[in-house]
């Protein structure tokens, strides 16, 4: 099982600069895939793409498949079914997923009759085991509950259960865990991992937070200004950075600098209003050289990452010196 996109690109009416550029990744069955980058720079975009949910007027090229089948070719009943039963998605907030004057009970009920067709019984009862294997307990009392009476937390899991229910392959959690307080955030993380142990679920994980993307994911791809600028494992992301993006946001995080001096990424990414010559970091590249500002930079292979740097050595010798200082 695969869920793939491949050299995905997307421009919207009236912007300088293509929302999504050449974007490719692929989550197998069992693997999390991170995707992290400052505010704009197309997770979401990404992610809903996956759905088949394009904005009014994209211009898209490019291809999404899972399991072979074109994402963007399916007609609307197709891609009804591919988003009930195949792929699922959980946003950051979880009380916007939910109506306040209906019950939690309502709101479950009511996905699996509309995506599997099941009568009210057979939704009850399904719920009724979905909620359990998301760890809430006495199922039948948040039924009846209203979402102001369940903490972040629990909410998270009722729409994490809810997404579960047509048994999808893939699930991609959009900043899920970004509103939620720390102890909670880590309980949501330990649910999505056994999630993906006891069903061999695939999940994009989409998040601005580095230090967690590197602790939950197989692999991290960066992103910066529409383009896919980095991928690495997710244990090396933060030791080896290889692109100054990544080194960047990385050394921007106090949690991640164990003492060092914070160093904020100076500048700001291009917004789509803006054309893009060069690399789209370069403006605020501390290793820039001419030729970046000039030449647009493609993801190559370094060893058994992908970068999308000319001056990638430069970084990773710096990175070196920094670890040989601090031991
Ligand atoms: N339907 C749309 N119409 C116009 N612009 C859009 C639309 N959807 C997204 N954008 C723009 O595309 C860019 C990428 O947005 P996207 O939400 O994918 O970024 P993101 O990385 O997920 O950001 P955040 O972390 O803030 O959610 C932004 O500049 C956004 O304003």
């Amino acid at each position: 099982m695969k869920l793939e996109l491949d050299r995905l690109s997307m421009a919207l009416p009236g912007t300088a600069r293509p929302v999504l550029e050449d974007v490719s990744l692929a989550i197998s069955a069992g693997e999390i895939v991170g995707l992290v980058g400052e505010s704009g720079s197309g997770k979401s975009t990404t992610a809903r793409a996956a759905l088949g949910l394009m904005p009014d007027g994209a211009a898209v090229s490019g291809a999404v498949r899972v399991d072979g089948t074109s994402v963007l070719d399916l007609d609307d009943a197709g891609l009804r079914r591919l988003r009930s039963e195949r792929v699922a998605m959980v946003y950051q907030n979880p009380r916007a997923s939910l109506n306040p004057v209906r019950t939690v009970g309502a709101y479950a009920t009511e996905q699996l009759r509309t995506a599997l067709g099941l009568d009210a019984s057979a939704a009850k009862a399904r719920v009724l085991d979905l909620f359990a294997s998301v760890g809430l307990r006495e199922p039948e009392r948040l039924l009846r509950a209203h979402p102001h009476q369940l903490s972040g937390g629990m909410l998270q899991r009722v729409v994490i259960a809810s997404a579960l229910a047509g048994d999808p392959e893939f699930l991609l959690a959009d900043e899920a865990t970004s509103a939620l307080d720390v102890s909670t955030q880590a309980s949501i993380v330990a649910l999505l991992l056994s999630l993906r142990r006891e069903r061999g679920l695939g999940m994009l994980f989409i998040t601005h937070d580095l230090g967690l993307a590197s602790a939950l994911c197989d692999r991290v791809c960066v992103m910066y200004a529409g383009r896919i600028v980095e991928s690495q494992p997710g244990d090396r992301l933060l030791v080896g950075p290889r692109h100054p993006y990544t080194a960047g946001l990385r050394d921007s995080t106090p949690e991640l600098l164990s003492g060092r001096a914070i160093k904020p990424i100076a500048g700001a990414p291009p917004s789509l209003g803006e054309s893009v010559a060069g690399c789209a970091f370069a403006p605020r590249c501390p290793y820039v050289e001419q030729e970046c500002r000039d030449e647009a930079q493609p993801l190559r292979p370094v060893a058994d990452d992908l970068v999308a740097c000319r001056r990638h050595d430069a970084i990773e010798l710096a990175a070196d010196h920094a670890s040989e200082g601090a031991s």
